[in-house]
């Protein structure tokens, strides 16, 4: 499903270059849970955003269900990337000015699918994280939990093949934590491919698999 090869990514300022990922070799397959842990800094955004192509590596190849997409135009990669990519981050990354509704329509616009439905779809995946409920209220009216359950939400309205989570229970407590986690573990039964990066030993036990980051280079 994602395929990296001799992945390098360098960061360079004025005044400094920093190597943050090293010859990365991954496979993700189909239907996988996958996690990333590793010390701060070492690369396991990058290595995330590389993933879903956010982040142009500085070599090698990534493919996305086969298609080799590094030769993609900037427009190509936003369409695949709408097309089959939910992201979830650690500080949700809501609109404050909309209702949690209009939040999780947010990726159907770039669809243009229209009003009717795109309400309807939005509405489904509210269900599926439980909120319901909270259709018409603002993300400031909402716990932490339920502002990454409309993030969830967001992320998976246009039916994604693969979820990609930067550390999404980081600013939650245990309990809305482990909450967080069941929904990502359902989605992942459903079919969803899930990468997610953790300081969680015990969200990581939860996963298929571990992939531990040092210093940019896979070391497990
Ligand atoms: N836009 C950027 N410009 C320059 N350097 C960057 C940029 N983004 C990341 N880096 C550097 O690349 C390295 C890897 O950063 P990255 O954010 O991927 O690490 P991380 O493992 O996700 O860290 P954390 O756990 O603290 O979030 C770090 O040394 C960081 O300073």
């Amino acid at each position: 499903m994602i395929h990296l090869q001799n992945i390098e990514k360098v960061y360079r300022t004025s005044t400094i270059e920093t190597l943050a990922l090293n010859n990365i070799n991954l496979d993700i397959k189909k239907g996988e849970f996958v996690s990333i842990m590793g010390p701060s800094g070492c690369g396991k955004s990058t290595l995330l955003n590389v993933m879903g192509l956010l982040d142009e590596p500085s070599k090698g190849t990534v493919q996305l269900d086969g298609q080799p997409v590094t030769k993609y135009t900037d427009k190509e990669l936003a369409k695949l990337r709408n097309q089959k990519i939910g992201f979830i981050f650690q500080s949700f990354h809501l609109i404050n000015d909309l209702t949690v509704l209009d939040n999780v329509e947010i990726p159907l616009l770039y669809r243009s699918t229209n009003g009717k439905p795109r309400q309807e779809y939005a509405k489904e995946a509210l269900a599926k994280v439980g909120l319901s409920n909270r259709m018409k209220h603002f993300p400031k009216q909402l716990s932490g939990g339920q502002k990454q359950r409309v993030a969830i939400a967001r992320a998976i309205v246009g039916n994604p093949d693969i979820i990609l989570a930067d550390e999404p229970t980081g600013n939650l407590d245990s309990a809305m934590g482990n909450e967080i986690m069941t929904i990502l573990q359902d989605l992942n039964n459903e079919g969803a491919t899930i990468v997610m990066v953790t300081h969680d030993e015990q969200m990581a036990k939860r996963t298929h698999r571990l992939i531990r980051l040092f210093d940019g280079t896979q070391v497990l």
